[in-house]
């Protein structure tokens, strides 16, 4: 059908960017060689058939547009091993039993790190929260679904136009209930820049420094993320507060 042949032509407009290491440095991407032969290795499993361009830089690295299995379109996330924040990501780790004997070096948190962020993309989807679904971790990359069409990716909240603030707030409140009371985590940096409105609907991203309910900080944290939020929609004219959406989100 059409949409197959715009992917086919995709795929073939991708290969000719990669045939090669070379072409990938060409481009000027944070590839180090290790990361370039994870890379490899996920596309010669299949898991990567094409690699696109970037959609999202953050200062913690970049998520590509891929085709992956089934000519499904996927994020490819690419965390810098030299990033700066790797103190801050070890405070986010701390007291997880889970990343109790990680080796302390950059490389070491970073790894955790995007194993971290992979788990807990699985718990919140298994508690029912929309997000990304995760299908693959190795050394710094994190692969899941594509939130987005034909390599646009959806708008974040904080660039849309609301049409139903009331629903949308609703539905995120629900998403902070299940993954509080089924996944047992706190997202710990949720907010209209980690919420994306694709179809009409709230997806929730980067779930890297979520912690588990007995993390220290996890009630500050939660905190934090029922401050981002109410003062989000309060702007939008939806009624709510910040005690009793902490209220909500806590009592079973
Ligand atoms: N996950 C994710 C993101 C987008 C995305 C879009 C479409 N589908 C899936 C994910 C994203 O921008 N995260 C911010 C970020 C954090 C760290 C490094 C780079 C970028």
């Amino acid at each position: 059908s059409k949409k197959e042949k715009r992917i086919d032509e995709k795929i073939d407009e991708y290969r000719i960017k990669i045939k090669d290491s070379e072409d990938l440095k060409l481009r000027g991407e944070v590839f180090d060689t290790a990361t370039l032969k994870a890379l490899y290795t996920f596309a010669n499993k299949g898991i990567i058939k094409a690699m696109g361009g970037v959609v999202s830089t953050g200062k913690e690295g970049n998520v590509f547009h891929a085709i992956g299995a089934e000519d499904r379109e996927i994020a490819i996330k690419i965390y810098r091993i030299a990033t700066s924040d790797f103190r801050k990501m070890e405070d986010y780790m701390l007291g997880d039993p889970r990343f109790a004997n990680i080796k302390h070096t950059q490389k070491g948190i970073i790894f955790a790190w995007t194993q971290k962020e992979f788990r807990n993309l699985q718990r919140a989807a298994e508690a029912g929260v929309r997000v990304p679904a995760p299908i693959e971790a190795d050394r710094n990359i994190l692969i899941m679904e594509f939130i987005g069409k034909d390599g646009i990716p959806a708008p974040r909240l904080r660039d849309v136009q609301l049409a139903e603030p009331e629903h949308i707030y609703r539905t995120i409140v629900s998403y902070m209930v299940a993954l509080y009371q089924e996944a047992k985590l706190v997202h710990s940096d949720l907010s209209e820049f980690n919420i994306l409105l694709y179809e009409d609907e709230p997806v929730i991203i980067d779930m890297g420094q979520s912690v588990l309910l007995d993390h220290p900080m996890s009630r500050e944290f939660l905190q934090r993320d029922v401050k981002n939020i109410v003062r989000y929609f309060k702007k939008l004219g939806v009624k709510c507060d910040e005690d009793s959406l902490l209220t909500e989100i806590t009592t079973k």
